[in-house]
């Protein structure tokens, strides 16, 4: 978990965001590779869903994808487990709860442990209920990543008190999906949570450009990036990773965008 914090040392954080499995589990470790090596400070792997309430058409067609070629969370984690050969990225799944709680918290936590994967986004957990699930993760050294929206309201002290790794602050209500405006103003709700809490803080939703990037990283300590590069393995299912190589250094700002 401690690399998750040392990941928000860099300059200009970015969190690359790719569905495990699409459109190949081949494919989909050549293209997370990619990412770690174009400079993403972590890579968030989404766990494929039948019904993703929380994303939009770009991320809904790639878990189709990566179903159609027969994904389970077994063949997730043996594809973690050849990412682990080609880079010690830090690593966080993105999973909605019920695909945890299929597999076993225990069983799926103990994987995550021996895989170094260091933490999971759960966007539909609710505070009320993850205390089973936080102490199973905690015991196995990974952190449960809390989602913060800015109608969070009162709730925020609630959400983040005694939060590992970093915070995700969704920008903006509806699915995940590129926008052309990011989020009104996110400050009073990063100042809420600053006000209980130390652990960094990624805006994730509807970004997409390098400017979107270090202007989050210049008001909160990061950026997440998910249907900017999934639609580009939307656009060449087989041969994306030249474009995910520009796109992400691009996003860190190591290259110029055309
Ligand atoms: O796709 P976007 O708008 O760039 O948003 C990030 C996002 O893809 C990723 O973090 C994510 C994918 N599915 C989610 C569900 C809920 C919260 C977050 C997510």
């Amino acid at each position: 978990m401690t690399n998750l914090k040392e990941a928000f040392n860099n300059q200009n954080t970015f969190i690359g965001f790719t569905v495990a499995g699409d459109p190949s589990v081949e494919k989909s470790v050549e293209y997370v590779v990619a990412m770690a090596n174009a400079g993403a400070d972590i890579v968030e792997l989404g766990i494929p869903f039948s019904d993703p309430v929380a994303d939009g058409p770009v991320i809904q067609a790639a878990d189709l994808r990566a179903f159609a070629a027969g994904i389970t969370t077994d063949k997730i984690f043996a594809m973690v487990a050849t990412i682990r050969e080609q880079t010690d990225v830090p690593l966080v799944f993105l999973s909605y709860a019920n695909k945890i709680f299929d597999y076993g918290y225990e069983r799926f936590y103990q994987r995550c442990e021996e895989l170094d994967v260091s933490g999971t986004v759960i966007p539909d957990l609710p505070v009320e209920e993850r205390g089973e699930l936080l102490s199973i993760a905690q015991n196995h050294g990974v952190a449960v990543i809390p989602l913060v929206a800015p109608t969070s309201g009162e709730r925020v002290a609630k959400i983040v008190t005694g939060s590992q790794g970093f915070i995700y602050l969704v920008s903006s209500l509806g699915v995940t999906g590129m926008r052309d405006k990011v989020a009104k103003d996110l400050s009073a709700t990063i100042a809420q949570i600053k006000a209980v809490t130390d652990t960094p803080v990624a805006v994730g939703f509807g970004i997409h450009t390098p400017e979107q990037v270090q202007r989050m990283n210049q008001i909160a300590d990061g950026a997440i990036v998910g249907s900017g590069i999934v639609k580009l393995i939307e656009e060449h299912p087989d041969s994306a990773t030249e474009a995910i190589t520009k796109y992400v250094q691009e996003m860190k700002g190591l290259a110029q965008v055309k």
